[in-house]
């Protein structure tokens, strides 16, 4: 497959990130491009990745095979209906943004190919995963092109259907901030509980990695590598018996709830 070139539109965090997972994969300078409004983030990123990135919308997309919308949800709208008539037939619209339909786009884009996806930060890693959904318009050929693009950030998973998107984003999308949120309760406690600041963020930061390693690597599930570390009657179920007594796995399941709720109320909000 020929290499494809790739406009994006909006060059913030997300933006960012597949631009230099791309980059990094060995994909041109000259296969990539940028719009922004802001004059100062359009010198960053020309800056940083070695990309053209302009202020208009409508000339970043001129030439380009895959358009990336990567706004934030609330001006999308906006962005698309302005953007409308400088998109040619078989361009193909890879939206990035949380809560905005495939109806929603071809609404306001004309209909279309189009592939909705819901990538999350490590992508700046090259650590991230997405979860990636086709319109009916969508050909084998672009189904290839958007899967190479999120790939050159991470792990990129097809879903069936889209109203899975809002599980996605649930579950990874906003899946780092539940492990932040861990690993600054992990690194508090371990404070009060004596230790130097600077250690019990050490200690968090690499128990979080490892664990992670370990579960990637292992060929037992999580619940397996969690019987393996506690000891009957030791200090790690003392621990996971405060844990349960206290809701945890209800707690998860409430919170991954919400945020496949809100996920849903975006797009009833901001859609067609
Ligand atoms: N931050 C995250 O964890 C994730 C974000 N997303 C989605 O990615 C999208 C972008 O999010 P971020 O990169 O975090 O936001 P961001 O705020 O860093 O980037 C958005 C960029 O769009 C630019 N912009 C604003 N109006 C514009 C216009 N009319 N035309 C072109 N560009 C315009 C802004 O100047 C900014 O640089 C959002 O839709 C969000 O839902 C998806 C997965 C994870
Ligand atoms: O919080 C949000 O709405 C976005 C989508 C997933 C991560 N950040």
């Amino acid at each position: 497959m020929s290499t494809p070139r790739i406009a994006f539109i909006g060059a913030g965090n997300m933006a960012a990130s597949l631009i230099g997972g791309l980059r990094a994969q060995g994909v041109a300078a000259a296969n990539i491009r940028a719009s922004d409004p802001g004059a100062e983030q359009r010198e960053k990123i020309a800056a940083e990745h070695g990309i053209s990135v302009v202020q208009s919308n409508a000339d970043a997309v001129q030439g380009a095979d895959i358009v990336v919308l990567a706004t934030k949800p609330q001006v999308m709208k906006t962005v698309c209906e302005a953007l409308a008539p400088s998109l040619k037939d078989g361009q193909l619209v890879v939206s990035i943004a949380a809560g905005i339909t495939c109806a929603s786009l071809a609404a306001w884009l004309g209909a279309r190919p189009i592939v909705r996806c819901m990538p999350n930060t490590p992508a700046l890693l090259r650590q991230g995963v997405s979860g990636l959904y086709a319109n009916a318009e969508v050909s084998a050929t672009q189904r290839e092109q958007a899967e190479q693009l999120l790939s050159a950030v991470g792990i990129a998973l097809w879903l069936e259907e889209e109203k899975l998107i809002d599980a996605v984003t649930a579950v990874s999308g906003s899946g780092p901030a539940y492990f932040f949120l861990l690993m600054e309760a992990m690194t508090a406690a371990g404070e009060k509980l004596g230790l130097p600041r600077d250690t019990a963020e050490q200690l968090t930061l690499q128990t979080a990695l490892g664990a992670a390693r370990m579960a990637v690597a292992s060929d037992v599930d999580a619940a397996e590598l969690r019987r393996r570390v506690t000891s009957p009657n030791g200090t790690t179920e003392a621990a996971i018996k405060t844990f349960q007594a206290g809701g945890f796995e209800a707690l998860v399941q409430q919170a991954l709830n919400a945020a496949d709720r809100r996920s849903a109320e975006l797009a009833e909000q901001l859609g067609q």
